[in-house]
């Protein structure tokens, strides 16, 4: 069943056409892979999946309705936002990061709830995270910064996970071991829907593909067989 759609998509900057007729419909347990040459729309398409912009043709549909006309709260609730693992100064722990995803529900109040901090530790127990929850988030690798994003991401409620780019940054044992993750979340239901610059780990990781080229959909199918040398070859020769 469908949780999460475009439909013939349009958005231009500054007269510029970016996104072009985008539409797919995204069901709950699917692992997406947005791919595509440097410039292609990916990340245009995650903010207008998250709201952070907004169509100039089309519409986003969450569960059949419009994201459009609906509140903030309830948008939070259902899809979560994972950035790349980012570094910071402050020294939160990682059990505050977490329950940062929690302010969504408690509409920015500071007031972090027993409840809240409940759900957070629900969250990194079911990534199996839990023994950083003490350390200091700025001290983690790479890797483990985006479990604890990931976390946090659960801990907002959402069963909507939208990535950019998960793996940069990451060796290739923690970049195997965060895709193990997604794969096991898409396992439980959950909507994973990551850009990626690596096809090949996308063809053997993820259950479907969709190509952008130019701000359009070039092909869209199961990962393993949308992803062949030859559609490979055309989605990054930008001169094709
Ligand atoms: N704030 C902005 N103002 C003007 N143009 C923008 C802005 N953000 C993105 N663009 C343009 O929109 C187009 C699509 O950008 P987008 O970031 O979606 O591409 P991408 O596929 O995610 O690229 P990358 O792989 O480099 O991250 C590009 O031509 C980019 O220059």
């Amino acid at each position: 069943m469908t949780v999460l759609a475009m439909d013939r998509i349009g958005f231009s900057r500054d007269g510029r056409p970016i996104l072009q007729d985008v539409s797919f419909a995204v069901g709950a347990g699917e692992m997406v892979a947005l791919l595509g040459a440097n410039g292609a729309g990916k990340t245009t398409i995650l903010r207008l999946l998250l709201r952070l912009l907004h169509p100039g043709r089309g519409k986003v549909l969450l569960d059949g309705r419009s994201l459009a006309g609906m509140g903030r709260r309830e948008l939070a609730s259902r899809v979560a936002y994972v950035p790349q693992g980012h570094a910071v100064t402050f020294p939160y722990k990682v059990r505050d990061v977490v329950a940062l995803g929690r302010l969504a529900e408690t509409m920015f109040s500071p007031i972090v709830s027993a409840g809240d901090r409940a759900a957070a530790d629900a969250a990194m127990g079911h990534l199996a995270i839990g023994h950083l929850a003490d350390r200091s988030y700025a001290a983690l690798s790479g890797g483990e910064r985006q479990g604890v994003l990931i976390a946090r991401a659960l801990a907002q409620g959402a069963r909507i996970l939208v990535l950019d780019e998960p793996e940069t940054g990451l060796d290739y044992g923690q970049q195997r071991r965060l895709f193990d993750l997604m794969r096991h979340l898409a396992g439980e239901g959950y909507t994973v829907i990551a850009t990626t610059h690596d096809p090949l780990r996308a063809a053997r990781t993820f259950t479907r593909a969709i190509l952008l080229r130019r701000g359009r959909i070039m092909e869209d199918g199961p990962a393993g067989q949308v992803l062949s040398e030859q559609t490979i070859a055309t989605l990054y020769d930008a001169d094709a």
